[in-house]
């Protein structure tokens, strides 16, 4: 018989109420704490504390990204993080900053399975509730409603593409609203029918669009895909094809500077462009084939900025937009008009449902060269 405090149960709860301990094999490297979150599905992986060298990450978004593209003990914590088998293929993370903007709560950079992206609109919904809940953004200070709910809390995130603003309410008992706001930067359509010759699929007509990073979109059926009922692989080879020869064959620019001009990702519609109360489903296919759950914010930014550009939305006209792969929805209006260069630009809004998962420690044991990261193709 064991005694009190020994046992099974007894150890598992020991070892789960120790948070600070190492496990066997890993004290030579400090573990990294995260909290995981979801939108739309899409995981988002916060890192909390353990990062390698945190020293040299920012101050400001796009000092933190290149310093992440550029460090070879920062890569290696990204794949420790992103890649199996902590997390997968189609992981996401980020790695947040002291920002370098005046008025900004923080910086964040974005990391995938490739490297770091320049937006990330699910992320966005994300770190506006875990701002406000963390305590980086401070409450309004206007009192609550009669319904004792506060206004909404400003959360201004400083990403590598430039300044977004998060909307976040709490309700009467503290705890922030899933459902989130987000104000991007400026988005517009690159080009419109672009014909690009596609291997394996032909000659396309394919439009680009930038929403705080640069996507391709086409219609799937003309893959001869449908992105409701097609297999995920399917999606997959057809998007990576395009992504494939518009990098060859269309030379992208942004007024805003060299680092920006890059094609993220395809993003494959079901065709409903034209508007309608019924939402419209699309699939993001981006960096290393990855595919996203949810249906993409800054993709939502650029698919808006595409479809006010051909006149099919006005301005604060909302639609709201399916993914294929989960269901979720977000929803996405213009709510200005500007210019960004020589575009001509909108300010869009996207709405969607943030939640979190849990929270973890990952440690990395000595010799374990799998356990440093790994993908499947
Ligand atoms: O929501 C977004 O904008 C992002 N989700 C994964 C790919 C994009 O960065």
């Amino acid at each position: 018989m064991s005694g009190p405090g020994s046992g099974v149960r007894a150890t598992l709860a020991r070892i789960a109420a120790d948070t600070t301990g190492s496990l066997p094999g890993c004290g030579a490297t400090p573990p990294v704490s995260v909290l995981d979150m979801h939108t739309g599905g899409e995981p988002l992986r916060v890192v909390l504390a353990g990062w390698p060298d945190e020293a040299a990450l920012g101050p400001g978004a796009a000092a933190t990204r290149r310093a992440l593209l550029a460090g070879a003990r920062h890569d290696a914590a990204r794949r420790l993080l992103m890649n199996e088998p902590r997390g997968h293929r189609d992981m996401y993370g980020a790695v947040l900053a002291e920002p370098a903007e005046p008025g900004a709560h923080l910086a964040a950079a974005f990391m995938h399975n490739e490297g770091c992206s320049t937006m990330c609109g699910h992320a966005v919904l994300a770190l506006g509730r875990f701002a406000v809940d963390f305590g980086l953004a401070p409450p309004p200070p206007s009192a609550p409603t009669a319904e004792g709910a506060e206004p909404e809390t400003e959360v201004r995130i400083e990403v590598p593409c430039g300044l977004v603003t998060a909307f976040v309410r709490r309700g009467a008992d503290g705890a922030s609203d899933p459902h989130v706001r987000f104000h991007s930067v400026p988005a517009f359509a690159f080009c419109l029918d672009e014909l690009v010759a596609v291997p394996g699929y032909g000659q396309l007509a394919v439009d680009v669009a930038y929403g705080g990073t640069f996507y391709a979109f086409l219609s799937a059926s003309s893959l001869g895909l449908d992105v409701r009922s097609s297999s995920t692989k399917a999606l997959v080879e057809g998007a990576t094809a395009v992504t494939e020869a518009v990098k060859k064959q269309v030379r992208l620019f942004h007024p805003d500077g060299e680092e920006l001009a890059f094609l993220y990702g395809t993003i494959l519609t079901d065709g409903s462009d034209g508007f309608s109360e019924e939402p419209t489903a699309n699939v993001c296919v981006f960096a290393d084939a990855q595919v996203d759950r949810s249906p993409t914010g800054s993709g939502v930014t650029a698919r808006v900025a595409l479809q006010h550009r051909r006149g099919l939305l006005s301005l604060g006209q909302t639609r709201r937009f399916e993914s294929g792969t989960t269901g979720s929805v977000f929803s996405g209006k213009a709510i200005a008009e500007l210019r960004c260069g020589r575009f001509p630009a909108v300010i869009v809004e996207v709405g969607g449902a943030a939640r979190y998962v849990g929270t973890a420690r990952f440690s990395l044991e000595e010799g374990d060269w799998l356990g440093a990261g790994f993908l499947l193709r």
